[in-house]
């Protein structure tokens, strides 16, 4: 499905996505998913997961603020998604910073997420391979990480994004870059988190390729036209939103090569 018809089909169709991500990103992530417009639903108790992640078009799991009965939850709403063949996001934050996360990221993904989204450095170590990563912030090009990219997603099944200066997306076979947005963008914090979360919106109107793609696009494109308002990171965030909402479908192909 083109960009242009998943962003129209996004808006029709406004889905339900069950978002299991970090304190940080949590207001970031559900205003960047309504402005886009989906419907987020901020869930995380293990109590409530087997009823809530069936009735929704997409789950995203982020492990960035992870603890104990967070992990449980997240286990039991991939579980149910692969179940029910619901499409989910893993979104990997800063794994590497901890035996205890490593080995809850590697959990998640032997559990096969539909999308994978993470930073460069987020991307090579989950790869095995040695990267410069700052905790939840990428020290690595995404050039470097492509090939880590196209092995995890031929091992696990899943479409691999790496965001950055250009993003980059494969699933193994197939590949895609989009470019734009702005370096004021990763001065925001949990713009990926956010990315992650609007992935599982698209995610939940069409094929997991074109649905990645479609929500990197989104970004770049808002973030470009945000840069041209903004004095700065907070003025940036305010004017991305709204660049969010007012993005047209016919805009979205610029930005895709
Ligand atoms: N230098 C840059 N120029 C343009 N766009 C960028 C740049 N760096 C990042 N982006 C964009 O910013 C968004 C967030 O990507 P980033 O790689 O910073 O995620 P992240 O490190 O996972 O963020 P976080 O963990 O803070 O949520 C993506 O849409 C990406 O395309
Ligand atoms: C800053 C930060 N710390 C843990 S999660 C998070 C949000 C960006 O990933
Ligand atoms: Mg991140």
């Amino acid at each position: 499905m083109a960009p242009h018809d998943l962003l129209t089909a996004l808006r029709d169709q406004n889905p339900l996505v069950h978002c299991i991500t970090n304190y940080v990103a949590m207001n970031v992530a559900a205003n960047v998913v309504l402005a886009a417009g989906a419907s987020p639903a901020m869930v995380h108790a293990p109590e409530e997961i087997a009823e809530f992640t069936p009735v929704c078009g997409a789950l995203t799991i982020n492990i960035g603020t992870l603890s104990a009965p967070w992990q449980a939850s997240m286990v039991a709403a991939a579980t149910a998604a692969n179940a029910q063949n619901i499409p989910w996001v893993l979104d990997p934050v800063a794994h590497f910073i901890s035996d205890y996360r490593k080995r809850a990221a590697q959990l998640l993904l032997a559990q096969r997420p539909t999308i994978l989204r993470g930073n460069a450095s987020e991307i090579l170590a989950l790869a095995g391979e040695a990267g410069a990563g700052k905790g939840a912030d990428s020290g690595d090009s995404v050039e470097a990480a492509q090939g880590a990219a196209k092995s995890l997603a031929t091992q696990f099944g899943s479409v691999v994004a790496i965001t950055g200066p250009v993003d980059y997306l494969t699933d193994g076979t197939r590949e895609a870059q989009v470019s734009g947005g702005s370096p004021l963008m990763p001065q925001i914090t949990a713009l990926g988190c956010s990315q992650t979360a609007l992935m599982g919106a698209y995610a939940a109107t069409g094929p997991a390729f074109d649905a990645a793609l479609a929500a990197l696009a989104h970004f770049k494109v808002a973030g470009s036209a945000a840069a041209k308002r903004a004095e700065g990171p907070g003025s940036f965030q305010v004017h991305f939103l709204d660049a969010l909402a007012n993005t047209q479908p016919a805009d979205l192909a610029q930005v895709i090569g």
